[in-house]
């Protein structure tokens, strides 16, 4: 049984995490942390350090600011961390890699094997397709989202850049823009709406002809799968950083 603490136990995907966890008998929920009260059904702490609780794994969706915080007190814990949230700046991603030092930390902001695969055939496009054609990533999400864009839309645009020699400048949104496009942008348009749970497409625009690669998040669940599927995975590593594709490729 490998017991959970969900870091944003109160949030839309703390919740699903700690439903899913219940109705998994690998996994056990025994205890949340949260800047808010919610009734879980397992105790609910303001921060890692007050947890008197004994675990083998935080599951993390709660907010960037969060995030260093939680990786010094799983440091000092010794617990290993999945950081599934999105919005970090370069100084708690920094937090993360020196955590990373000594303990197992995974980090995506995408943890369903959909966007994942979309990543690989966007990589192979854009091998071919990048001389020719212009890249532009749009991204949907719900009216609650607070970080834009989205940290898949970054992933998707990583890896692009990633097979193109790095070249790729990130233009967000076009409004200020008084000049023709240049070759080497990778365009990043964010929509909010509704209760869009994540829509990306990645559109490769030619003379006379486009090619979309999209995928659509229904249920928040493909999320919650790959948490769950990482913290497995994560327990049983060394100190260092891991993604997806150290899941997929590990198993
Ligand atoms: N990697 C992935 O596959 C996915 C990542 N996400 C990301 O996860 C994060 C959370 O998403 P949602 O659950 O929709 O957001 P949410 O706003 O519903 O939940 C976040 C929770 O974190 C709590 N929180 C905020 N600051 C905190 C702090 N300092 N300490 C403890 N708790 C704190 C909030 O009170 C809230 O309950 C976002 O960054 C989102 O982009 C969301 C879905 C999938
Ligand atoms: O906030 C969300 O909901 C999501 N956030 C992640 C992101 O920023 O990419 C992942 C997913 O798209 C849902």
């Amino acid at each position: 049984m490998i017991r959970v603490i969900i870091n944003g136990c109160c949030g839309k995907m703390g919740k699903v995490i700690a439903s899913m966890a219940s109705q998994n008998q690998d996994f056990e929920v025994v205890a949340g942390i949260d800047q808010n009260q919610c009734q879980c059904g397992f105790p609910v702490y303001k921060s890692l350090d007050e947890v008197d609780v004994d675990a083998d794994v935080v599951i993390d969706f709660s907010y960037h600011t969060a995030v260093p915080q939680l990786l010094k007190a799983a440091v000092i814990k010794n617990l290993p961390v999945v950081v599934a949230t999105t919005g970090l700046d370069e100084e708690e991603i920094n937090s993360l890699k020196e955590a990373s030092n000594h303990i197992p930390v995974f980090r995506s902001a995408n943890m369903s094997l959909g966007i994942n695969v979309l990543i690989s055939l966007v990589k192979e496009a854009a091998k071919v397709l990048s001389d020719n054609f212009d890249i532009e990533i749009l991204e949907m999400h719900h009216n609650m989202k607070k970080d834009s864009p989205s940290g898949t839309a970054l992933l998707i645009a990583d890896a692009i850049n990633s097979v193109l020699g790095d070249r790729m400048e990130y233009v967000y949104g076009r409004h200020s823009n008084v000049d023709k496009r240049d070759k080497n942008e990778v365009g990043i348009h964010a929509l909010r709406g509704g209760t869009v749970v994540g829509e990306h497409e990645v559109i490769f625009a030619g003379h006379d002809e486009i090619i979309k690669i999209s995928h659509s998040a229904r249920s928040r669940e493909i999320f919650g799968n790959g948490a769950l599927l990482a913290a497995k995975f994560l327990i049983n590593q060394k100190p260092g950083l891991y993604d997806m594709e150290s899941l997929v490729k590990k198993g």
